[in-house]
């Protein structure tokens, strides 16, 4: 599959590069952003960490505004974000415009009902074609890792429990934990799964974590800003705790008093995240 440079940027002595593609999955055309650490190439390998962003965001919010080149730069880890849904002529948007569905809202599924169902496989997306994707063009060692913000960190939670193995760790700051039942995710499930709600449970980090062998379980880390205006509303925490307490996994929740839902948390928390991923990347 071949891809389009549109941007490149070196920074902290490495680079970060925007790409396009078509993308099979999707069927539609895919920009995804990368930054390449200093010194990696074909003889020294690195390893990648996913970051998936959350509603309106698109490849270019993390890279511009989390901070987290320096320290990638040091550990040497590839740093890869995707788009937060498919775009373009003929893909469905939320009939009402809204933020929280369609264009910039995929939720990181694959969704199973018209008119979504054409494009909006994000789930496959993440797991499947941009790895394969990233693995052909770029020099990563095999070593995978995901992280992700509010429905990004949804989509990262779920991602790794249902992919046992596949990730040597998982985290998130101020994930969507419990989408089945929160306004977000009911709309959102509701639009690309359907009514049956049997079928959303398989894109729940509660539902997954109650079920996860605890000997198979990535190490979790969860950041939440306890100044978050949507933290009762939609994120619930303490939930995925009970879920981690019912399974007998452990789980990193860290509560950080004044903190809001913005990039100005992330950036205040991306360093700790990208140095509790190096310890099992490495
Ligand atoms: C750039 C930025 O601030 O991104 C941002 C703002 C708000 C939200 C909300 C409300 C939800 C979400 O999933 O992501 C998100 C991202």
């Amino acid at each position: 599959m071949s891809l389009e440079l549109i941007a490149n940027n070196k920074v902290h002595g490495g680079w970060h590069k925007r790409y396009s593609h078509k993308s099979t999955v999707n069927n539609c055309t895919m920009t995804f952003a990368i930054f390449l650490p200093p010194g990696v190439d074909e003889t020294a390998k690195a390893p990648v960490l996913y970051w998936l962003s959350g509603l309106t965001c698109t490849d270019e919010n993390f890279m511009q505004k989390a901070a987290a080149f320096k320290t990638a730069a040091e550990l040497g880890i590839i740093l890869v974000a995707p788009d937060t849904s498919p775009r373009g002529e003929g893909v469905a948007d939320d009939p009402e415009g809204s933020y929280d569905f369609g264009l910039g809202a995929g939720f990181y599924v694959n969704a199973t009902e018209e008119p979504y169902k054409q494009h909006y496989q994000m789930y496959d997306y993440i797991c499947t074609e941009l790895p394969a994707l990233i693995d052909e063009h770029f020099p990563s060692n095999g070593k995978k890792a995901i992280s992700g913000h509010s429905m990004g960190g949804h989509g990262a939670l779920v991602i790794g429990l249902r992919n046992l193995g596949q990730y040597t760790s998982v985290s998130a700051f101020a994930p969507i934990t419990n989408p089945l039942n929160c306004p977000w995710g009911e709309k959102a499930f509701s639009g690309y799964l359907g009514k049956d709600r049997e079928s959303w449970k398989a894109y729940d980090s509660c539902e997954l974590l109650s079920h996860t062998p605890a000997d198979k379980c990535p190490p979790l880390l969860v950041s939440q800003g306890m100044s978050d205006n949507f933290l009762e509303s939609q994120l619930r925490p303490e939930r995925l705790v009970a879920a981690a307490e019912q399974a007998d996994v452990s789980l990193c929740l860290e509560q950080h008093p004044g903190y809001d839902h913005s990039y100005f948390f992330i950036s205040s928390f991306i360093d700790q995240h990208l140095r509790f991923h190096a310890q099992y990347l490495s």
